[in-house]
């Protein structure tokens, strides 16, 4: 260091000294261009992903996930190392990493789509596949082939999250499994996508329907004055909207003619409750992926009496689903519920044939 000290000093004194400050000002010139020019295509490059994070925030965390599990993303698209801790990003040292692949972020139609039940358990399901690195999955009900058709698929797509090469797009909406016309349309849209049911003993499934309409509109009449035609003859109302959405045999043969068996996975929402992670696992096969989601994941909460989150997508606290999931039901006479199920007996048997499975609903 001193050496170059009085080298540089000795070399200055044998030059024009005004000629050395003009070639030195050149090049300052030069360089202090050349760095803006190099500055605002760094800017430019960040401020694209900067604004493609914030405008879908959840994407940062499968990003983030995947990293976490090693799976491997490309390497550095500059390796400049510019990239990283950009303005915003929330995450120093990730996106240098992950930067090769968000550009591809795109918005696909669902390649899976849980079609139903109606209060089977279509909500735990959606939360607990979103913990997997390669799903993206719309956080609210699109209602799209049941009551939005008309606004057509580039809509639809729309509306759909983000997602990067490799990973599934889904929705739920548990409607689709009952209206007669989705099965035609959801095969106009992809002959190929795989459907996901949770099903669950219809008797329950009514009476948990039966609460939900009764905490919106508490003056309905009660759940056996709706159930039955003649509460005398014991004529069981099938039209009834929570006994109708029970009648699963009725509605998968809907789906049969436009999709093979293969196509549609049927998940126990019981099973669902008492064993998450193994229901899971089935699911994570089904749509061909690693299996991530884990028993790791889940623990039971005594409180609350259902198996809760330990870490949901995007948080670092434990998790359960809202107040209005895994509610107490109304009492139901017993003697009501023994004709539910009597009524149900034949159109569960057939199901569980269509099925391949029973599903142990008494
Ligand atoms: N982990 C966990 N936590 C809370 N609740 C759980 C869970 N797993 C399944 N369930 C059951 O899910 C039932 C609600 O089903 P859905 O989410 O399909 O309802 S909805 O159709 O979207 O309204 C809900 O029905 P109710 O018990 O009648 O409230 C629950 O039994």
């Amino acid at each position: 260091m001193a050496v170059f000290h009085h080298y540089n000093q000795h070399h200055h004194h044998h030059h024009h000294p005004s000629a050395d400050l003009r070639r030195l000002f050149h090049r300052l010139t030069i360089a202090s261009s050349l760095s803006i020019l190099c500055f605002s295509l760094v800017y430019l490059l960040t401020g694209c992903c900067e604004s493609e994070l914030t405008e879908n925030s959840e994407i940062k965390s499968p990003v983030r996930e995947f990293l976490a599990s090693g799976s491997g993303w490309p390497h550095e698209r500059n390796g400049t190392g510019a990239g990283e801790g950009a303005p915003g990003s929330g995450h120093p040292g990730l996106e240098g990493n992950s930067s090769g692949k968000e550009w591809t972020a795109t918005r696909r139609l669902p390649q899976a789509l849980i079609i139903g039940v109606k209060k089977g358990g279509t909500r735990a399901l959606l939360e607990f596949l979103r913990l997997h690195p390669d799903i993206r999955a719309l956080g609210s009900e699109p209602h799209f082939f049941d009551r939005h058709y008309a606004r057509g698929l580039d809509w639809y797509r729309s509306m759909m999250p983000k997602a990067l090469d490799g990973q599934i797009v889904m929705e739920k909406t548990p409607r689709y499994f009952v209206t007669v016309e989705t099965p035609a349309r959801v095969h106009a849209m992809s002959r190929d996508v795989k459907l996901i049911v949770v099903v669950r003993d219809p008797v329950t499934r009514a009476i948990s329907d039966y609460t939900q309409i009764i905490s919106k509109t508490p003056d309905i009449p009660s759940f056996e004055s709706l159930a039955f035609k003649n509460r005398t003859t014991g004529q069981i109302d099938s039209l009834w909207s929570p006994l109708w959405i029970g009648l699963y045999a009725q509605h998968m043969e809907r789906w049969l003619a436009w999709f093979p068996r293969t196509q549609i996975h049927l998940v126990s929402g019981e099973r669902l409750i008492s064993d998450p992670a193994g229901e899971l696992g089935k699911v994570q096969d089904f749509l061909g992926l690693q299996r991530i989601v884990t028993d790791k994941h889940f623990y039971f909460n005594k409180t609350k009496g259902f198996p809760c989150l330990k870490k949901p997508e995007g948080s670092s606290k434990p998790h359960c689903l809202g107040k209005t999931k895994g509610r107490t039901h109304a009492s139901i006479d017993p003697d009501v519920m023994q004709k539910l199920r009597e009524f149900y007996k034949p159109h569960n048997q057939r199901f569980y044939q269509m099925a391949g499975q029973n599903f142990g609903w008494q």
